[in-house]
């Protein structure tokens, strides 16, 4: 029996335990919200699609009561405020730190061991809080960033090339953030021809420029963060760890040496399976992307800096 808890019944929580439900990957979901009722309603309004979409995963909606989460193998943290238009992921740190420090410490009361996926922002500096705080092993704790980032990047290419995104291979890595992520322009591909073949470089420097700020763009036209792709993303995690799918997927992950960086969870290619994060796979960056990486090291480190003060 495998179990998943999701923190945080909003947007991009109920989105992702909406996923992990209706596409069977779980036996049993929990999802957990502070606010009185909220998780029931969104769990029952989900449980009510079950005989309309064959679902098998059992879900229940809980209101800050952790004993429910009791021994979970993964748990999935989107509690925290999103952004609203004009602001950064970096600006949520002084709400989103102290609500993931707490929520991570009643996880550990009822689940020894889970596998955590986090997704509040600013994602990597509150993952690296996670390896800080919470004694887990590196392995187990996940940052979902670059899968969503990946997502955006294949289709903004897929709108480019005029192709199904699904036809499309193309990963982000570097820091979650506007300026810090890394569309690998030049790993990208389309039915394995190099995307270079078919797209002069403007038109790849745009669509790395509109994956950068994906996330910013959705803001302004939702006048709060986005929650589709964020929710299937991180139920992608969930299904790659839970499955044991062996995929490789760019998570943020503590890095020891990686890449020329050590001591900070930052977004890089991760072999996922029932272990969490097997592997760091290393990549041969040319030299003007590993300036990339290292300007988004040092960004991610910066935001780091500002955690002593946020709690
Ligand atoms: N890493 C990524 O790629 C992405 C990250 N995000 C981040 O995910 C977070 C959630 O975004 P949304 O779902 O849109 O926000 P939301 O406001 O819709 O939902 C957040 C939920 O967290 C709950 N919450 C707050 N404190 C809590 C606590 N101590 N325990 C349990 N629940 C608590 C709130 O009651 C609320 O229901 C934000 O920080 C956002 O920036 C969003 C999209 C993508
Ligand atoms: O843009 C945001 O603040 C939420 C997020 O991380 C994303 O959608 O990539």
């Amino acid at each position: 029996m495998s179990k998943v808890t999701v923190v945080g019944a909003g947007n991009v929580g109920a989105t992702c335990a909406n996923v992990l439900v209706t596409r069977n990957v779980a036996d049993e979901v929990v999802l957990i919200d502070i606010k009185e009722g909220l998780s029931e309603g969104k769990a029952m309004d989900i449980m009510q699609t079950a005989n309309l979409l064959h679902v098998n995963t059992h879900m229940t909606g809980v209101t800050n009561d952790y004993e429910k989460t009791k021994d979970s193998d993964i748990v999935v943290i989107t509690s925290g405020i999103p952004r609203k238009p004009g602001m950064t992921r970096e600006e949520l740190i002084g709400v989103n730190a102290g609500i993931v420090k707490s929520v991570m410490e009643n996880v550990l009361k009822y689940s020894k061991n889970p596998i955590i996926i986090c997704v509040a922002n600013p994602m990597d500096t509150l993952t690296y809080l996670i390896h800080k705080t919470s004694g887990l092993p590196k392995n187990r704790i996940i940052g979902m960033g670059g899968a969503l980032d990946s997502s955006r990047f294949k289709y903004f290419l897929s709108l480019a090339l005029n192709a199904n995104p699904n036809e499309i291979e193309g990963m982000v890595i570097g820091g979650h953030g506007d300026t810090t992520m890394i569309p690998l322009v030049r790993y990208a591909a389309y039915r394995g021809v190099p995307a270079t073949e078919f797209l002069p470089k403007e038109q790849l420097e745009k669509v790395a420029a509109d994956t950068m700020v994906g996330g910013a763009t959705l803001t302004s036209l939702l006048g709060t963060s986005a929650w589709m792709a964020p929710g299937a993303a991180a139920a992608e995690l969930v299904r790659a760890v839970l499955h044991d799918e062996k995929r490789v997927i760019p998570c943020s992950a503590l890095v020891e040496g990686e890449y020329g960086e050590s001591d900070i969870c930052i977004g890089v290619p991760c072999l996922l399976g029932r272990n969490g994060i097997e592997k760091i796979v290393e990549l041969s960056l040319n030299e003007e992307e590993k300036a990339l990486f290292k300007k988004s090291a040092e960004a991610v480190r910066k935001t780091n800096g500002a955690l002593a003060a946020a709690l």
